[in-house]
């Protein structure tokens, strides 16, 4: 077995993809979302048509594509930000299709959230103390602020000065969160994802905009919460960073899985060299693994 199917954690080898077969649409031994016939489409152009995809517990599994190719419209569909024409989809065994972002957060699936310019004017501890919430909106950003120290928020205050502490945001939590660098937005967007405990972290290109002295950081930080048993999948455009940490990597062409395996099966597919790597980038990828 490659290193690439194998993980290591506290150096002990583990097979996190239980061998899962190289294939669109592949089976998974512990699948923890399961999606069937998905499709969205915007006018005449599909945009999203997945016939089937499992995403394995525990894993990280990255989502990439061609720009356009329809990563973003799956994100908002799993993640209930986005209606779908047709499609069915279960998380942890039970039907969340058709459930708004909020139930799908509470039910343990949360995506992050860029920093919309609303959420840049409130100080980093209200931004993770909005992600207690659950999923949530710009608009849900002014009602908040109004209602929060209302409510039982104290137990919330400890969870998010606990995280800022972890993402080492400690120190800027009285500052507006439009003051943190590229990177450290990026840190607060996953911290304040993990306000709500879930079992699925869903990571919106983790690492665009961000300095590569914190690459590394955000890097430890999300091969720690796959360590920690928690599932990431994430899109991302950074192929360093894809073949780096990934356990697995789904390929998506004009809507459709064309490609599933593991980063050496990807790495070697002519169809996803075709479409979407290129030989150069290959050659890219395999000099900057070595
Ligand atoms: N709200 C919308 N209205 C119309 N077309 C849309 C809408 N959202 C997405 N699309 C179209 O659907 C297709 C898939 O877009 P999507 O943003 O999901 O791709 P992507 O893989 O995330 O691309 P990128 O890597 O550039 O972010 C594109 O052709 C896009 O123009």
């Amino acid at each position: 077995m490659s290193s690439d199917e194998m993980g290591s954690s506290a150096g002990v080898e583990v097979d996190r993809m239980a061998g899962a077969v190289p294939e669109p649409g592949s089976v998974k031994s512990d699948p923890i979302l399961v999606a069937d016939r998905v499709r969205r489409s915007f006018g005449g152009l599909t945009a999203v048509d997945v016939r089937r995809l499992e995403v394995q517990r525990g894993t990280i599994t990255a989502l990439i594509g061609p720009n356009g190719a329809g990563k973003s419209t799956l994100f908002n569909l799993l993640t209930g930000f986005d209606r779908v024409d047709q499609g069915d989809w279960t998380f942890q065994g039970s039907k969340i299709n058709g459930k708004p972002g909020h139930k799908v957060a509470r039910a343990g699936m949360v995506r992050t959230f860029q920093l919309t310019k609303a959420l840049t004017r409130m100080s980093v501890l209200d931004n993770m103390l909005l992600g207690a919430q659950g999923q949530f909106g710009e608009r849900m950003a002014g009602s908040f602020l109004r209602n929060v120290w209302g409510r039982q928020e104290r137990a919330n205050t400890v969870r998010a000065l606990e995280l800022l502490e972890r993402f080492k945001l400690i120190d800027k939590r009285e500052d507006m969160a439009g003051s943190l660098s590229g990177g450290q937005r990026k840190l607060l967007e996953m911290a304040r994802a993990l306000m709500t405990d879930p079992a699925m972290i869903m990571l919106d290109e983790p690492m665009a905009g961000v300095n590569p002295a914190l690459v590394q950081s955000l890097l430890g930080h999300i091969t720690s919460l796959r360590d920690e048993g928690k599932t990431v999948l994430f899109v991302e455009h950074d192929m360093d960073v894809i073949m780096g940490i990934s356990d697995w990597i789904v390929v998506l062409a004009q809507g459709q899985v064309i490609a599933e395996g593991t980063p050496s099966d990807i790495r070697s597919n002519k169809q996803v060299i075709d479409a979407y790597l290129g030989a150069q980038d290959v050659d890219e990828v395999g000099s900057a693994d070595e």
